[in-house]
């Protein structure tokens, strides 16, 4: 399986001035938990990491000190995620049938979340990992009053990793880029092709880390797993 690494951010939400991947996390900057993580998954095979170019000696510093032995390749990054992983996917081998994308910011994923993922993608075009939503979510109108309750037992909350078919989520990026849509998720994209996405069950420890309060939890996190 083919991994696509989206990690040309730069953290405004974490008030950072570098790429809040090369935070210090546990003694390692943030994305070499990911990519350890990539490592130890039985069924990823290929590893391309998306960054901004100023940022790729610090990237190539990180695959030195974790040696990694799955084939790595540095892909230049856009200005939004979208645009990122619509790099990543022209730079992937022509052989690629099926990939994965993580986001390098979920530094908590376990390898068997990206087996499950890379698993079930045999069996479909689209997936996510997501969790059930556990807080009851109102939706607000501009003045911010209630509108509306939504079920609760309808609402998951999105994750990554999100796999797809190679060539249908190039597809649904080019007609993206033409209708000019704006999304913060490629299953987005796919949804606005009215194509299927599937859920797959996620962990609830795969969090994505946005705000200093994010590092600090999935620090307290990999500290319990690391002493386990
Ligand atoms: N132009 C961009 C923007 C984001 N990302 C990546 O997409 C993932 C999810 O994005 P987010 O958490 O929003 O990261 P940032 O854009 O860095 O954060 P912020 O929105 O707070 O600036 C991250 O791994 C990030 O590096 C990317 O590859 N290219
Ligand atoms: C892809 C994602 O991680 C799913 O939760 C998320 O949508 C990334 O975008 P965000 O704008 O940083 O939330």
């Amino acid at each position: 399986m083919y991994l696509l690494i989206p990690a040309a951010g730069m953290g405004k939400r974490m008030g950072s001035e570098r790429n809040k991947l090369l935070l210090n996390l546990l003694g390692k900057p943030l994305l070499s938990w990911t990519l350890l993580a990539a490592e130890t998954a039985q069924k990823i095979e290929w590893i391309g990491i998306i960054g901004q170019p100023y940022d790729f000696p610090e990237f190539k510093n990180i695959l030195e000190n974790i040696s990694l032995n799955k084939p790595v390749e540095l892909i230049s990054g856009g200005e939004t995620r979208q645009q990122s992983v619509y790099n990543g996917l022209q730079a992937l081998p022509k052989e690629a049938e099926n990939v994965l994308i993580h986001d390098g910011a979920r530094c908590l994923v376990t390898p068997n979340l990206f087996d499950r993922c890379a698993e079930e993608l045999l069996n479909c075009q689209g997936l996510i990992a997501a969790i059930p939503v556990k807080d009851t979510i109102k939706i607000v109108d501009s003045k911010q009053f209630i509108k509306d309750t939504p079920k609760r037992s309808n609402l998951w909350a999105a994750q990554t990793p999100q796999g797809f078919d190679v060539n249908l989520l190039k597809e649904s990026h080019e007609k993206g880029y033409q209708m000019g849509w704006q999304v913060t998720d490629d299953a987005a994209l796919f949804e606005k092709c009215q194509l299927p996405v599937k859920i797959v069950q996620g962990e609830e420890t795969n969090l994505k880390v946005t705000t200093p309060v994010d590092l600090a939890i999935a620090e307290f996190i990999l500290k319990q797993r690391l002493t386990q």
